[in-house]
């Protein structure tokens, strides 16, 4: 399970936040600062919840920034978790600043426990960056091309639509597209659109003024204010529900928001980066997607392509990469040569996600000198000569149904729709193939 670490010292939201995100993960609550540094190399966990000031009356926040700085320079040496701070609703300044130090994102209290949840969880998935963190490995024709693809548009204002599968490395190239550009030294805000239910979408992105629905305590900034000066990042984009992508349209023609609730528009500044994992096809289909936004959103488009389409070279370069970056220092064992194999010629549904959750589980469980295939807990069939495909069919709908699973992360809508079947169909053939 994962881990949050809570760092507050006012106990009565340490609780709250721990009562809202049990169910997420195992929570360790810290009320000193100074307990910081110990709690990360004993519980080493995957999402820091931290507060900006401890010291009763400061108010500014340079402690927490300071303590998030310390555990964003971890990175470079261990694994360090994803930080979220946590600020008063007026702070805008100081979450902007927290974005640009390294924190993946801010809440503002007091909060309501969807947001929170929602929070932690877009934080939760995206944790620990790789420690060349932006760096995209792969020497593959593909890979190349797309670094120069990069290099060329990241320099300019475009638009950019990143398009791949699931856990190909699209936020990666968001991130080095940002850190190509002018507005390196402002903040990357990545807005998970996928995880934002959809009765938050507008406050979130445009902000919300007090009193504009029932929730709404305090005015709130948006995504697109906290982001001014830097790139916004829609990840997720085809799941905006067709309201919000006319307002998101008109956000971006005009260049100004109008927070809910609120009739004055307000200038922004930011340079708009969107991903799906949504295939092309699906993507021009009207019903699902406004063609005016994606022509807005599409300047340039890039394509991430799977990962079993670059080749072995690019595959035993990720393996190496991530199984010494889990040896944290220690020398990472070998993969004896039928497991390279076998690893070479997996398809990898999920990608380089999938890769480096393979190594994360190999360098924890294996026991051997050696790392053996069954070490890295891949359980779908390899195709051992991916050139010559079986062309039975069951094995082929099995495999197809297996993929679609692990794509979607087990979400069966998701799988159903993968696979275009309905889901009555989808649990039919995991009945007949006893999946
Ligand atoms: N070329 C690469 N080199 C090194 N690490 C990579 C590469 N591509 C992806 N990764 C790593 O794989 C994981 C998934 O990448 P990322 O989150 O960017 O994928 P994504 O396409 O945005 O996924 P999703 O569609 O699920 O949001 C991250 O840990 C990322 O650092």
């Amino acid at each position: 399970m994962p881990g949050i670490l809570i760092l507050d010292d006012d106990p009565d939201v340490a609780l709250a936040a721990r009562l809202a995100l049990r169910r997420l993960a195992s929570i360790a609550v810290r009320q000193a600062p100074g307990e910081l540094a110990a709690v990360l190399d004993e519980m080493q966990p995957d999402v820091l919840l931290l507060d900006m000031n401890f010291s009763p009356g400061a108010s500014d926040g340079a402690q927490g920034l300071a303590l998030l700085r310390e555990v964003v320079a971890r990175q470079g040496q261990a694994v360090a978790p994803a930080v979220v701070v946590m600020t008063a609703y007026a702070e805008v300044e100081l979450a902007v600043q927290a974005l640009k130090s390294g924190a993946v994102d801010f809440i503002t209290k007091p909060w309501t426990n969807e947001r929170l949840v929602a929070c932690v969880q877009a934080a939760l998935a995206r944790r620990a960056p790789p420690p060349a963190a932006g760096e995209l490995l792969g020497d593959s024709a593909a890979m190349q091309s797309l670094r120069a693809q990069i290099a060329q548009v990241g320099a300019s204002e475009a638009s950019v639509l990143v398009l791949g599968e699931n856990g190909v490395g699209k936020e990666l190239v968001a991130r080095a597209l940002h850190g190509a550009s002018s507005r390196a030294g402002g903040p990357l805000l990545a807005v998970d659109m996928g995880s934002l239910p959809e009765a938050l979408v507008e406050s979130e992105l445009f902000g919300h003024k007090r009193g504009s629905f029932t929730d709404a305590r305090e005015s709130r900034p948006g995504r697109f204010v906290a982001a001014a000066g830097g790139t916004l990042f829609l990840d997720e984009i085809g799941n905006l529900p067709l309201a919000q992508q006319a307002k998101l349209l008109a956000a971006l023609e005009r260049r100004e928001i109008t927070p809910v609730g609120s009739d004055r528009p307000v200038p922004v500044d930011v340079r708009v980066l969107a991903a799906t994992n949504v295939p092309e096809a699906e993507l021009f289909d009207a019903r699902r997607f406004r063609p005016d936004l994606l022509y807005r959103l599409n300047t340039v488009v890039l394509r991430v392509p799977p990962l079993r389409e670059r080749g072995a070279g690019d595959i035993v370069r990720l393996l190496r990469h991530y199984l010494a970056h889990f040896a944290a220092g220690r020398p990472a064992r070998d993969v004896d040569a039928d497991a390279l194999a076998r690893l070479t010629a997996y398809r990898w549904p999920g990608n380089v996600r999938e890769l480096r959750q393979a190594c994360e589980r190999a360098t924890l469980l294996a026991r051997g000198p050696v790392f053996t295939w069954a070490d890295f807990g891949l359980v779908a069939p390899t195709a051992l000569a991916p050139e010559a495909p079986t062309l039975d069919l069951e094995q082929r709908e099995r495999d197809a149904v297996q993929a679609a699973l692990a794509q979607a992360g087990g979400n069966i809508s998701q799988a159903a729709r993968l696979l275009g079947v309905s889901r009555a169909a989808l649990y039919r053939r995991l009945d007949k193939h006893g999946l």
